[in-house]
C-alpha cells in the first residue's frame, strides 16, 4: 500500500515526491547527515536542533524531502505529527554512544508507534560515526545484532535495512550518498502493475472541471450584469445582510462582502498594526454578519459559519487587493462597485469557488476543528503577502545561491566588525581598515583550502561592502543617534533591519559580473560602472517593505528602545512562584554526571540538580499578540518577556566550558514541555490573567510552536554568543547576553519568521510548525567567523 501511495504521487507530479523522517536520540548525527547531503563539500557545524530542519534534495528522479527532527526524548509526543503514509524513516545511531541502550529503546518505540498509525514505506537504520578511531568490527557487529533483534519482528510487514558500510560517517560524508540511494531503492521496492486487477485497486477520483481564465472572466461579467446595481451601495448591502434581507448569498456575494469589510477595516489605523491583522479583524466582522443573517432568516440560506474557510477567502481577497491597489492608485479609481470588479478582473482565480482545494484536503477543511478554529493548510502553504506566491516552508536548497549569499554576507560581517572597531576606538579609519583587509585576505586563503567554493579574496569586493555597510550604519544612526554599535551584534541588525546593508546581490547594480569577479578587481579596488556612485548613507529600512502596501507601520522598537528593555530585563526580579499555580513536575530522566549540574545565577555557592529546577519551573508567559493593546508595547509586555527570558536563561550553564550538545538539547525540551500558562488579556483593565484551570493545561493545547520558537531563539543566540565557536571561557551574565542579542527583547520577533495566520492558528498550538517567512536552521556557517579574529 505504501509503495502504491508513492507510485500514485509520482504519476501525478512527474517526479517522485518522497519523504523521509530522520530520527534518533540527540547528538546521533541527524543534522550533520542532512546537511552533508545538501552541502557535500562543506564542513558541517551543528547546534542542537530545537524543533526541526527540513530540506529537499534530488536523488535520481525523486525530490526527497528530509525532515530532521530534534532528537531529545521530550519531543516524542510531537513526532507523530510528522508521520505520513508511504514515507521512509532513517534512524541514525551513534555506535559509540554510551546511551546506546536508550537509543535502541527509542528505535523500538518509534517504529512501533509509526507502524501502528501509518503505512511506512521503508525503514533504514544508519550505524553512524564510524570515522571515530575506536570503531571495531566487533562494535559494528554488536550494534547490528541489537538492531536486528528489534527489527526482526517487523520483517513480515515492513521493509527495513541496516546501513553499515565501512567508515560510514555524517561528518566525513563516507557512505552518505549510498544511504540516500538506499532510501530511494527502499521506497521503490514494489510498483503495482497497472493492468492487474486488485481488490486494493485505488479509485482515482476524476479531476474537477478545470476552469480556464476565460471561464472565470465570463463569471465576473455575469456577476457585474446581475449584481452591479445592488453592489453600488456597500453599506446598505451589509445592513441587508445583517438583517437577513438579501435575495441571494452565493460565492460572488461572499467575495464582495469580504472586500467591503476589508476596506472598512483598513481605514481604521488601529486595525492595521501588524501585516495580517486586517484579515483577522475582517474575519470577525464577516462571521458576525453571517451569524446574524442566518439567525434573522432561518432556513433561507444553506451556509454555516466556518472560521477556516472564511479566513481563507478573506485572505485571498486581501492578497488580491495587495496586488491590485498599487497600480490602482495611479489610475484614480473611485467608488463601488467598480473598485471591486476591477480587483476581480485582475485576480479572476477568486471566482473559482473551489480554490481552497489547492491548499486544503476536503476532509481536513470540513472537520469540526477547522470549522470553529483557524487551521493551517495541509496541502500547501497559503501564498505570502510579500510575494503573492505560496510560501516555501519546505523548499529545495539552492546551493549556488547559498554560495553567493555566503560570500557577500561573510564580507559584510567582516566589514561590520571592522567598522565597530573604528567607532569604538575612535582610531583612524584608514589604519584599521588596512589591517582588517590583510586579515581578511589571509583568512580567505586559509578557508579556501578547506572550502574550495569560497570566492578568492578581492580588494574591490572588500572595499565595496565596507562602504555599503558604513552607509547602512550611518542610516541607522540617523534613526537612533545615540546608538553604540559596539553593543549591537551583526545578527541583531540583520534581523531588525534586513535591508540596512543591501541585498546580498546589491553589487550587481554597481558592477558587471566579469569586472566584479575578474582578476583586476581582486588585486586593486576598481570603481563601479560609469555613473554609479556607492552611497554613503542608506536609510535603514524596517522589516519587509511590502508590508506597507496596505497596512500602516508595524511598531518595531528602535535599538535604543531595545537597549532600554534589555536593561530592564537584566535587572528584573522574577516574581516569587505563586503556590496556587505550581507547574507539573517534569518527568525527565536524570542527566548524566558531567552535565547534571549548573550554577544558578543568583546563588553562586549553590550547585543545583537540573531536575529540581525543572520541577520548580515557573510559569512563563507568552504574549498573546492578538490580544495585545494597539499601542506600542508597554511595561506589561516587557515584564512578560523578562519572565520568559529569565526562565530559559536561568537553566543554561553559566560558564562556556559547560555548554555541550546533550545538555543544551535536554534543557531546550524541558522548557518546551514545561506547562506555560495560557494568559488572557483584558483590554479594558490592561491586565493579564490565568484561566482557573491552568494547572491542568493539557499538553496538547500547549502552544508548542510559540514555546519552541522562543526557546530556540534564546538558546541559539546563547550558543552563537558563547558556545561552540568561542575560545574564551568567561562567566556569563544576562546583561552581557542580552546586550549582544537585543532582538530577543522584542516580543514580536516572531513576525520576522512566521506569518500571522500560521502563528495564530490552532494548528500551531498543537504541533511545532516550521517558519514560513524566514527559515531557521540548526547548522552554522556565517556566524563561524564573528567577531573577526584580531579586531
Ligand atoms: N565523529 C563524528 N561525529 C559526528 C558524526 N555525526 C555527527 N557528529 C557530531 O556529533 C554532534 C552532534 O551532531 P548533530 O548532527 O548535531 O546531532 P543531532 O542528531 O542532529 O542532534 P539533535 O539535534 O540534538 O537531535 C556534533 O558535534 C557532530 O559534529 C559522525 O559521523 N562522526
Ligand atoms: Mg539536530
Amino acid at each position: 500500500m505504501a509503495a502504491l501511495v508513492n507510485f500514485l504521487k509520482s504519476k501525478i507530479v512527474g517526479r517522485h515526491q518522497d519523504r523521509c523522517l530522520i530520527l534518533g536520540i540527540d547528538a546521533a548525527g541527524k543534522t550533520t547527515f542532512l546537511y552533508k547531503c545538501v552541502l557535500p563539500y562543506e564542513t558541517i557545524t551543528t547546534i542542537p536542533t530545537i524543533g526541526f530542519n527540513v530540506e529537499t534534495i534530488k536523488v535520481k528522479d525523486s525530490d526527497l524531502t528530509l525532515w530532521d527532527v530534534g532528537g531529545c526524548d521530550k519531543i516524542r509526543p510531537l513526532i507523530r505529527h510528522y508521520f505520513s503514509p508511504g514515507m521512509a524513516i532513517l534512524f541514525v545511531l551513534n555506535i559509540h554512544d554510551e546511551r546506546l541502550a536508550e537509543a535502541m529503546e527509542e528505535l523500538g518505540y518509534q517504529i512501533s508507534s509509526a507502524t501502528r498509525d501509518f503505512d511506512i514505506g521503508f525503514v533504514g537504520i544508519m550505524l553512524n560515526k564510524q570515522d571515530l578511531p575506536n570503531t571495531t568490527p566487533e562494535l559494528r557487529e554488536k550494534c547490528r545484532k541489537e538492531v536486528e533483534g528489534i527489527m526482526s519482528s517487523y520483517t513480515s510487514r515492513l521493509k527495513w535495512r541496516i546501513f553499515d558500510s565501512n567508515g560510514l560517517s555524517s561528518v566525513t560524508g563516507t557512505g552518505v550518498q549510498d544511504v540516500l540511494h538506499g532510501i530511494y531503492d527502499g521506497l521503490r521496492g514494489w510498483v503495482p502493475d497497472p493492468q492487474a486487477e486488485s481488490v486494493d485497486k485505488p479509485v482515482v477520483a476524476l479531476p474537477d472541471v478545470i476552469l480556464t481564465r476565460d471561464d472565470l472572466l465570463k463569471r465576473i461579467k455575469s456577476l457585474r450584469e446581475t449584481k452591479g446595481t445592488i453592489y453600488r451601495y456597500p453599506d446598505t448591502y451589509l445592513d441587508k445582510m445583517k438583517n437577513g434581507k438579501l435575495e441571494t448569498w452565493d460565492h460572488g456575494d461572499h467575495l464582495f462582502v469580504a472586500s467591503v469589510i476589508l476596506h472598512k477595516v483598513l481605514e481604521d489605523p488601529s486595525q492595521t498594526t501588524t501585516p495580517q491583522q486586517p484579515v483577522f479583524a475582517a474575519v470577525d466582522i464577516f462571521l458576525e454578519h453571517l451569524l446574524s443573517m442566518l439567525q434573522e432568516a432561518p432556513g433561507k440560506f444553506r451556509n454555516t459559519a466556518h472560521r477556516t474557510l472564511t479566513t481563507f477567502w478573506v485572505y485571498q481577497v486581501y492578497l488580491a487587493m495587495h496586488r491590485f491597489e498599487e497600480p490602482a492608485k495611479k489610475s484614480a479609481l473611485s467608488g463601488w462597485p467598480e473598485r471591486f470588479f476591477f480587483m476581480l478582473e485582475q485576480n479572476p482565480d477568486l471566482m473559482n469557488g473551489r480554490l481552497w482545494q489547492d491548499y486544503y484536503s476536503k476532509n481536513y477543511l470540513f472537520s469540526p476543528k477547522a470549522k470553529d478554529n483557524l487551521v493551517t493548510p495541509d496541502v500547501q502553504h497559503l501564498p505570502s503577502i510579500d510575494s503573492g506566491k505560496p510560501t516555501t516552508q519546505v523548499s529545495g536548497y539552492n546551493t549556488k545561491r547559498l554560495e553567493e549569499d555566503y560570500n557577500a554576507r561573510r564580507i559584510k560581517r567582516w566589514a561590520y566588525a571592522t567598522l565597530q572597531t573604528v567607532k569604538a576606538t575612535n582610531a583612524r579609519r584608514g589604519l584599521i581598515v588596512k589591517k582588517a583587509l590583510s586579515e581578511l585576505q589571509q583568512d580567505t586563503i586559509r578557508q579556501r583550502a578547506k572550502s574550495p567554493t569560497l570566492e578568492p579574496y578581492s580588494e574591490t569586493q572588500a572595499y565595496f561592502w565596507i562602504q555599503i555597510v558604513h552607509a547602512g550604519m550611518e542610516g541607522i544612526l540617523k534613526k537612533s543617534p545615540t546608538l553604540d554599535f559596539a553593543r549591537v551584534s551583526y545578527d541583531t541588525i540583520e534581523i531588525l533591519y534586513p535591508d540596512a546593508f543591501g541585498q546580498d546581490d546589491l553589487w550587481k547594480q554597481y558592477y558587471a559580473e566579469a569586472d566584479w569577479k575578474g582578476l583586476a578587481a581582486r588585486v586593486n579596488f576598481i570603481p563601479p560602472k560609469r555613473g554609479k556612485v556607492i552611497p554613503n548613507f542608506t536609510p535603514a529600512l524596517v522589516l519587509e517593505e511590502n508590508w506597507k502596501l496596505a497596512v500602516s507601520e508595524v511598531h518595531i522598537p528602535t535599538l535604543e528602545e531595545l537597549t532600554q528593555r534589555a536593561n530592564y530585563i537584566s535587572s528584573y526580579e522574577v516574581k516569587k512562584e505563586d503556590p496556587t499555580t505550581e507547574s507539573t513536575p517534569s518527568s525527565s530522566t536524570p542527566m548524566d554526571v558531567h552535565t547534571g549540574q549548573f550554577r544558578e545565577e543568583d546563588d553562586d555557592d549553590d550547585w543545583v540538580e537540573v531536575q529540581d529546577i525543572t520541577a520548580k519551573a515557573s510559569q512563563v508567559k507568552i504574549s498573546e499578540p492578538e490580544r495585545l493593546p494597539v499601542e506600542p508595547a508597554g511595561p506589561q509586555t516587557w515584564q512578560d518577556q523578562a519572565e520568559l527570558i529569565h526562565q530559559v536563561f536561568n537553566k543554561l550553564p553559566k560558564t562556556q566550558s559547560q555548554i555541550n550538545h546533550s545538555f543544551i538539547s535536554r534543557i531546550a525540551y524541558d522548557q518546551v514541555n514545561t506547562s506555560w500558562s495560557r494568559l488572557t488579556y483584558d483590554p479594558v483593565n490592561r491586565t493579564w490573567s490565568r484561566p482557573p484551570n491552568t494547572t491542568q493545561t493539557s499538553q496538547i493545547h500547549s502552544q508548542v510552536t510559540k514555546k519552541t520558537f522562543w526557546v530556540r531563539m534564546i538558546i541559539e543566540a546563547y550558543i552563537d554568543t558563547y558556545g561552540v565557536f568561542s575560545e574564551l571561557d568567561i562567566e556569563i551574565s544576562l546583561q552581557d547576553f542580552l546586550s549582544k542579542n537585543l532582538e530577543l527583547c522584542w516580543e514580536d520577533l516572531w513576525m520576522v519568521y512566521y506569518n500571522e495566520l500560521t502563528w495564530k492558528s490552532v494548528t500551531a498550538d498543537e504541533m511545532i510548525l516550521g517558519c514560513d517567512r524566514k527559515q531557521l536552521k540548526s547548522v552554522r556557517r556565517w556566524k563561524e567567523r564573528a567577531p573577526w579574529p584580531g579586531l
